[in-house]
């Protein structure tokens, strides 16, 4: 028998499954549909309900399939049955290609639209205007620390954290030829340069000048116009801008990965693992710091993020960004909360919201 001939079983197989499993979307966009009508003129995405459908598929799935594959699937089924109900614009510090618009992606989906804007304060100025639904919004970067901008706006912004995505960040050298003879320059957003410092120093002439630029897709763009210049980019940025791959994965942390909170209008109830964020300040005396944390540690909180940031209030006075486990509805953080409502100058619950599931 042909290979063709052993072939056919096994398609004939997968077009009935297809057949199936189209008309079982349907049935499902269907009931999406329903609840969209249902829910009026009200918020249409839930995220405590999309991470509760990602858990339970995984805690189901027993196939050849992975576990992150199967919450991807899921993810985009999710993505568009929620465009059924009321497709959602989420904002993002642009240009096309950056790993912020990545984070939205692997967070909404592709139904979703995404807009970039030229800066995080206009990203977040959009959705409070409710010109568009969410932001996304990086946080954190595990070799890097803060990012400084997202934090001080999350300080003054009236938007709530409804959700958080993790994106392993994988950095390549780009370039419009394919070969290293000639490289005058490199562009990359400035968290870029210092994430492949070594391997800069090892792989490039000392004469090659670094220049930081706005965004990773920005040096992409314009290592695209210049043969002469390189990029350290994303896999996205290379394909936008048709770049090739000189080397590839060039950061120095193999464990790269950055914290991106997503924010809107809406608060969120417990998924049942759930994360609170807080920003507290604390009069300056000796101590305080050290009864905040208390109110958390006495109501059995864990804490899983602490940061701290001058304050634009005073001179070496600082606001405390922290993250709890729990919803800050739940019983213990709730108790924490009143606590700390006591023992702080200022507290803002920025919300709380969904561990990320993929
Ligand atoms: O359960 C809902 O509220 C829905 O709208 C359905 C659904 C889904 O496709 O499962 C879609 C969008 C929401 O964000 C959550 C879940």
């Amino acid at each position: 028998m042909s290979t063709d001939d052993l072939l056919a079983p096994h398609r004939e197989a997968i077009d009935h499954i297809d057949q199936t499993i189209l008309g079982l979307l349907n049935e499902r966009a269907a009931h999406a549909r329903a609840i969209g009508e249902l829910k009026g003129s009200g918020v249409v995405y839930r995220p405590e309900r999309e991470a509760q459908v990602l858990r339970r598929i995984q805690s189901l799935n027993q196939g050849l399939l992975s576990n992150e594959a199967v919450a991807r699937l899921f993810r985009e089924i999710m993505s568009e049955c929620l465009a059924v109900e009321r497709p959602l614009t989420i904002t993002y510090l642009g240009p096309e290609g950056t790993f912020t618009q990545q984070a939205a992606m692997k967070h909404f989906g592709h139904a979703a639209h995404t807009q970039p804007c030229a800066t995080i304060d206009e990203a977040f100025r959009l959705v409070e205007a409710r010109q568009a639904d969410y932001v996304v919004a990086p946080i954190e970067n595990s070799t890097e620390g803060a990012v400084g901008r997202t934090l001080d706006l999350l300080v003054a912004s009236p938007l709530k954290a409804c959700g958080e995505v993790v994106l392993r960040i994988h950095h390549h050298l780009l370039r419009k030829v394919e070969h290293q003879d000639g490289i005058t320059k490199v562009y990359a957003h400035a968290q870029a340069l210092s994430q492949c410092h070594e391997w800069l120093n090892k792989n490039l002439p000392a004469n090659v000048a670094r220049i930081a630029v706005a965004s990773n897709a920005r040096a992409a763009q314009l290592a695209a116009e210049d043969e002469n210049a390189v990029a350290i980019a994303s896999q996205a940025a290379a394909e936008r801008f048709n770049l090739c791959k000189l080397a590839s994965n060039i950061e120095d942390e193999p464990n790269n990965t950055t914290r991106f909170l997503v924010l809107g209008h809406q608060t969120t109830t417990p998924s049942g693992l759930d994360k609170t964020s807080l920003i507290v300040s604390a009069p300056n005396k000796v101590g305080t710091v050290h009864e905040l944390l208390q109110s958390l540690s006495k109501n059995g909180v864990s804490m899983t993020k602490l940061e701290s940031r001058p304050s634009k209030a005073g001179l070496w006075e600082y606001v405390f960004f922290i993250d709890v486990e729990g919803h800050a509805d739940d019983g213990p953080v709730h108790r924490a909360l009143t606590d700390l409502q006591e023992e702080a100058a200022f507290l803002k619950i920025i919300g709380a919201y969904p561990k990320a599931v993929l």
